[in-house]
């Protein structure tokens, strides 16, 4: 017999009143991984000569703010995950594709009702089935392989404006997936400097109003790249930082002429999907720019996680057989042909998302205008239960009110 359709409002509230003790009795998948779980950058760099238990005095705490975590998204519980979403929000493949899969179908109704989501923009909304309670949808830069200045503004706002609705929800643990280096062609290592450096510098502007940032990389080449980078950006006095990563490149490589094969792989990527709006699903495309990484006779496509692979768990799940499998194993390609088709199909269902004019990306952090949406900078125009209280400057348009954080740590 099919399961009654929930209703996303009530759905919505419902989860809002539960602890977590109670949330994690309805996560679609039980093996999620807490957060005391996942060792900050600092502790998984403790220099090997520290006594045990020593203090450790970091270099300003950064490196007690943020982690390195490599698998899929879905499984960590935090306060937030971020979307690689496209702008009509109403899911597709690769992390979007599973993180709907992995929060029911509650969330995609929800995401109906957000009208689109604008490059650079974020909106938030619950998580639902997931070990999240929320889900920021963000919408990255169409790259292709190209990086200019209006992608890299539009990248570096989709990072902005997402702590930006953490900050506004009174919300302190967030995961970011490599937005936009997936299908929409954004070279991994530029994606990687304006992710690190955006985080870094809000976290330097706001550090009583973040608990942990973990960028969640999917890929072994994302993953070898952010270790680079955060053993020099996210080093501690006390922490060694070998010579390898002191030697290695830090010139910002948005600014780097890429490699003879980066160069043909991308271009070749334009000319077989030769759409300028959203970029061709054709693994191909996805392939040949993913595999332009930083070390092109890198052998790594037997080693990555699929995309299927997260969504075949979930489907498992549905079915509630046992998937046994690990993250981050490995085979085919990153994403289904049926989420090519879903993504297709939705955008075609779907108005596309009212867009402002075409003007070049704003290099500062734009609020987001939702006025013809709602002025609760809530999915459905209603407050939210509780009113946290506000850290924010009273004229932010968007005043999402949530359980306030109080009431929610007495709770948990
Ligand atoms: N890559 C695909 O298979 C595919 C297909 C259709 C649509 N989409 C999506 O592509 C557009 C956004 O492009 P994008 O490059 O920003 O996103 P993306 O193509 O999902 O790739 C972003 C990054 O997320 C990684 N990733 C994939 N699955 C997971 C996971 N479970 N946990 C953590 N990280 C993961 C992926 O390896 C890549 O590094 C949207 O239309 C969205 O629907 C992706």
């Amino acid at each position: 017999m099919s399961k009654k359709k929930k209703d996303w409002k009530t759905e919505k509230e419902r989860l809002l009143r539960l602890d977590r003790e109670e949330r994690r009795k309805e996560y679609r998948r039980q093996e999620f991984i807490p957060l005391d779980k996942i060792p900050t950058w600092r502790e998984e760099n403790r220099s090997n000569d520290n006594e045990e238990g020593k203090e450790l005095t970091g270099g300003g705490g950064l490196s007690d703010k943020v982690s390195l975590y490599k698998g899929d998204i879905t499984v960590l519980e935090v306060d937030a995950i971020v979307n690689a979403a496209n702008s009509s929000l109403l899911g597709g493949g690769g992390v979007d594709g599973c993180i709907h899969k992995a929060a029911g179908s509650c969330l995609y109704d929800e995401c109906q009702s957000l009208n689109g989501c604008e490059t650079g923009k974020a909106k938030i909304t619950s998580g639902y089935d997931l070990p999240a309670r929320y889900v920021i949808h963000t919408v990255g830069p169409v790259a292709r392989g190209h990086v200019g200045p209006t992608e890299t503004n539009d990248l570096t706002s989709c990072y902005q404006n997402s702590l930006r609705l953490m900050k506004e929800n009174g919300l302190s643990t967030v995961a970011f997936p490599c937005i936009s280096t997936g299908i929409y062609g954004f070279p991994n290592e530029p994606a990687a400097d304006i992710a690190l450096n955006t985080v870094k510098s809000w976290i330097e502007e706001n550090p009583d109003k973040i608990t942990r940032v973990i960028f969640c990389v999917f890929l072994e080449t994302d993953f070898a790249i952010y270790k680079k980078k955060m053993a020099v950006m996210f080093q501690d006095n006390d922490m060694e930082v070998t010579e390898e990563q002191l030697k290695g490149d830090n010139t910002p490589s948005s600014t780097k002429s890429t490699t003879k094969e980066e160069r043909e792989d991308r271009s070749r990527g334009k000319e077989e999907t030769g759409d300028e709006e959203e970029p061709d699903n054709d693994a191909g495309v996805n392939e040949d720019v993913e595999m332009a990484s930083q070390n092109p006779d890198e052998n790594i496509a037997n080693e990555e996680p699929t995309q299927e692979q997260c969504e075949d768990e979930n489907e498992n799940q549905d079915k509630g057989e046992d998937t046994g499998s690990d993250n981050n194993k490995d085979n085919g390609e990153e994403k289904s042909i049926n989420n090519e088709k879903d993504e297709d199909k939705a955008e075609e269902e779907q108005p596309p998302a009212k867009m402002e004019d075409d003007d070049t990306a704003k290099s500062t952090v734009e609020m987001e205008d939702v006025s013809e949406i709602n002025d609760t900078g809530t999915s459905n125009g209603e407050e939210m239960k509780d009113h946290v209280e506000s850290s924010e400057e009273p004229d932010s348009i968007l005043t999402d009110s949530i359980q306030s954080k109080d009431t929610v740590e007495k709770k948990e």
